[in-house]
């Protein structure tokens, strides 16, 4: 898949993150500190997720150092559904049930096994067919517009 990088810093595992998502058979466009790019976290998450909503990327992932400004940021963009995933179960879950499109990384509390297990789990994640699901997806969109 072709995922947009962003993050506000270089803390972290922030350097290894472009390596571990094409470790996974990915291709990577980075924003912020991961660019050398502007990096104040409101501007580049929201710009890693606008590629998303644009067709430009197929997800994307964003950080920063409590992951909670890059989720917000993110989710500003309409039609996208970024999820703070501290752990494999979490991601797995954003996956299925929240048909999450951007996944946020908190750089405090992200080790570099654990990024591997987020990443895995993010990853093979497939999308609830469940009718209450769908449902619930939908709604989403409808209190979006
Ligand atoms: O977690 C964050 C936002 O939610 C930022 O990473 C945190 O505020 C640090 O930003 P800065 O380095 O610009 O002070």
């Amino acid at each position: 898949m072709r995922i947009s990088l962003a993050s506000d810093s270089l803390d972290g595992v922030a350097p290894i993150l472009v390596s571990e998502i094409e470790a996974r058979g990915h291709t990577v466009t980075a924003y912020g500190a991961v660019a050398d790019d502007r990096a104040d976290w409101a501007w580049c998450c929201s710009r890693a997720a606008l590629d998303v909503v644009s067709g430009v990327a197929d997800q994307a992932v964003v950080c920063c150092w409590t992951g909670t400004g890059a989720s917000i940021a993110a989710n500003k963009v309409r039609g996208v559904r970024a999820a703070l995933c501290v752990d494999a179960a979490t991601a797995e879950g954003a996956r299925r049930w929240n048909d999450a499109n951007v996944l946020a990384l908190s750089l405090r509390l992200t080790s570099t096994p654990l990024l591997g297990e987020i990443l895995d789990a993010w990853f093979a994640g497939s999308v609830s067919p469940e009718e209450t699901d769908v449902a619930n997806i939908a709604y989403l969109s409808e209190i979006e517009n």
